[in-house]
């Protein structure tokens, strides 16, 4: 085997040169290779030498040890050409200090950079003892680390530079070698064509990318403009051409006041300072226009909003919520009631509403819940977001998760192709209303945890997690405080559910709001030629409605089939039973206040009707109404009353709103419900 000696200067040169003969020319000729930092060998002789660099040549040490009878060659050197590609994405007109050792070594490799093509970018010598006075941040080195000044931010390190086949030809002819000649230099040239391919490819991945993102910006429904600090248009996009009835192809590389007639405009467009929207309108479109600077101020950025058509867009949006019913149907206005604690509730409503937080609404069976829901939705910040219901007394324990979180094509058996949307992502931007929350289990309690803690979630089968901007609003009927005692609920969910709190009043506590109930229902029916007689009013002010509005609707529903004659009598009325002797359920404490209802007869209510026509006609005589005054006053009646029995029947009319009793001299007056009442009587 023919062999020659190789001297470098570093060991790394030395390793990355001796490699590239062995890989070129290895199976011919061997090389023993030496550098100055691990020291070179006593005297060679009568052998070829191969010097790393022409500079070698005057070096004591080299000249110390080449002997007699050697030959020596200098080796021209190129620039690494598999790493040259990382040079490729630096930004033209990029200024880039290139160091190495020596101002001769910088000036070769940059001539040889340039030479290869790469000449996009301004290249700056740079070795020891220089000066840099611009402070350049970006570094090109073919790997001299050693001499990297702090204010350099960005290195690239394009290797060690390789041998020219013109030394490797030297080196074969030394030996005679013509014959393997050619298998080498195609060796050496399939290298050099496997960059160029790497480039190709490059620059192809460039060529796709630049063309996906003409389309991005070819799709978007808004006009995308960009001009360099000159005025000269860069991007163009289509929605922009439809707006200004430019070409594109005709727009790009020209001066934005040759395309755009409109000063003032042109004035915005340009302005240097920071980011700014303005109205325009031009062609009789009216457009938002937001300009913004990039890249420090290198060129100005601009979108185009067509107003009119985003208004459209967002009908259509609304339009399409609606089809799915994604929307929320209730504002305050529909929640029907005058009473004092139902006007603080819907008060309190309107101010939560305002926040981001979570809502944790109780209340019994039929109070409202999601009717609150809705309407804190329609007045929220998110109210043109979707509003979606879930009720988990209706879906089955295993379709919950699937249905709130999504899953991948082909997570379970029976899963629909293509995957599901959860719920949960379907309400992005919006509210989602989790009703019944007390009956979830305590699985699916974590899970929904996770989601409220993390703002994100992922899909039953997927990997990829989704961030949601969900706003949640929960509902119960349960006492979620005993469920907790119990271990039947989460108390790190109750907190995040209750961030705020708003509890719905009972339909029997608030007896005023049914006479306006009952006209709305009628309303809301349809069906306004149909009239109540005002004892039926009555007799339903006087149940317990544990069943709350939704029960009283259903009530005045029925009625309102069953009547005769457009009249809605005492004996439409559907089993008072059902409505007086109900016991609610143990979860929420019964008021004690309609027990006394109960017995009440006919014969009883015209009492009542007396009993307030005795209120009325004591205070028109100037005189204070109370108990004992109106007890004298039954004695003439049919059934003369005590005053025990005029204080149970005073609270009974107290209970239908009808009177106030107030302490001291002011006695028991009728409300404007009970002179209202008595003045329909
Ligand atoms: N103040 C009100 N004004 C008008 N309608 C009401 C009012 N409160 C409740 N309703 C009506 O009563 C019915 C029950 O209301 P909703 O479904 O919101 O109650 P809920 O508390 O969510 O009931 P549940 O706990 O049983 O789900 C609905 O038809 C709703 O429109």
């Amino acid at each position: 085997m023919k062999e020659f000696v190789l001297l470098t200067g570093c060991q790394e040169t030395g390793n990355v040169l001796a490699n590239q003969l062995e890989e070129i020319m290895g199976d011919y000729v061997a090389c023993s290779h030496f550098s100055s930092e691990e020291g070179y060998p006593t005297t060679i002789m009568n052998q070829l030498v191969v010097l790393s660099h022409k500079l070698m040549e005057d070096e004591p040490d080299v000249k110390r040890c080449i002997g007699d009878g050697c030959k020596v060659i200098i080796a021209e050197r190129i620039i690494n050409y598999e790493h040259i590609d990382k040079l490729l994405f630096l930004p033209a007109g990029t200024n880039v200090l290139y160091m190495n050792d020596d101002y001769e070594t910088c000036k070769e490799s940059i001539e040889s950079l340039k030479k290869l093509g790469i000449d996009h970018i301004n290249y700056i010598p740079f070795y020891p003892g220089i000066q840099n006075s611009h402070k350049i941040e970006i570094a090109i080195t073919p790997g001299k680390f050693m001499m990297i000044p702090d204010y350099v931010k960005e290195v690239v390190n394009i290797g060690t530079r390789l041998m020219d086949i013109s030394t490797i030809i030297q080196i074969l002819d030394y030996f005679h070698l013509n014959e393997p000649g050619n298998v080498i230099s195609q060796r050496y040239m399939r290298k050099i064509i496997q960059l160029s391919q790497k480039l190709a490819n490059t620059s192809q991945k460039a060529n796709d990318l630049n063309k996906h993102l003409n389309e991005v910006l070819d799709g978007v429904n808004d006009g995308i403009l960009t001009i360099n600090k000159d005025g000269y248009v860069i991007v163009f996009n289509e929605e922009l051409g439809y707006l200004f009835n430019v070409s594109p192809k005709r727009a790009i590389g020209r001066k934005i006041s040759d395309i755009i007639e409109h000063p003032e405009l042109i004035t915005f467009l340009l302005d240097p300072s920071p980011e700014e929207d303005r109205w325009f309108t031009f062609n009789q479109i009216e457009a938002v226009v937001h300009r913004f600077p990039l890249n420090g101020h290198q060129s100005i950025v601009a979108t185009f909003k067509n107003v009119r058509k985003t208004i459209e867009i967002e009908k259509k949006l609304r339009r399409e919520l609606v089809m799915k019913g994604y929307v929320a149907k209730y504002t305050l206005g529909d929640i029907i009631g005058e009473s004092s604690i139902l006007r603080e509730t819907k008060a309190t409503a309107k101010k939560l509403a305002i926040t981001d937080f979570s809502i944790l609404i109780q209340g019994e069976s039929g109070t409202g819940k999601e009717l609150f829901a809705s309407a804190i939705h329609n007045c929220s910040p998110r109210e043109k977001g979707p509003f979606l219901a879930v009720n988990f007394s209706a879906i089955s324990e295993d379709l919950v998760e699937s249905e709130l979180f999504g899953y991948e094509d082909g997570a379970f058996t029976g899963a629909k192709k293509g995957g599901k949307v959860g719920l949960f992502e379907q309400a992005n931007g919006g509210t989602i209303f989790l009703d019944e929350i007390g009956d979830i289990s305590l699985k699916l309690q974590a899970r929904l945890l996770r989601v409220l803690q993390e703002k994100e979630i992922m899909r039953i089968g997927g990997s990829k997690i989704i961030p949601v901007d969900v706003r949640v609003i929960a509902a119960t009927n349960k006492n979620l405080l005993k469920m907790i005692e119990q271990g039947k609920f989460r108390e790190d969910l109750y907190h995040r559910l209750k961030v705020l709190f708003l509890r719905l009043p009972e339909l029997r506590n608030r007896i005023d709001d049914i006479p306006h109930l009952i006209q709305h229902f009628i309303r809301q029916s349809g069906k306004i030629n149909i009239k109540i007689m005002p004892e039926v009013v009555r007799r339903l002010c006087s149940f317990s409605w544990y069943g709350n509005v939704r029960e009283l609707k259903n009530a005045i529903d029925y009625m309102l089939s069953v009547c005769e004659e457009n009249t809605i009598q005492l004996n439409d009325i559907p089993s008072e039973n059902s409505f007086q002797l109900r016991v609610y359920s143990p979860e929420t404490v019964p008021q004690p206040m309609a027990i006394s209802e109960k017995s009440l007869t006919p014969d009883d209510e015209e009492e009542l009707i007396l009993l307030l026509k005795a209120l009325l006609s004591i205070s028109e005589k100037g005189e204070t109404p109370n108990r004992k005054k109106v007890t004298e006053m039954s004695q003439t009646w049919k059934k003369p009353l005590t005053e025990h029995q005029v204080r149970r029947r005073f609270d009974i009319l107290e209970l239908r709103g009808y009177i106030a009793k107030c302490r001291g001299r002011s006695g028991t007056k009728l409300t404007q419900l009970g002179l209202d009442t008595l003045m329909k009587i």
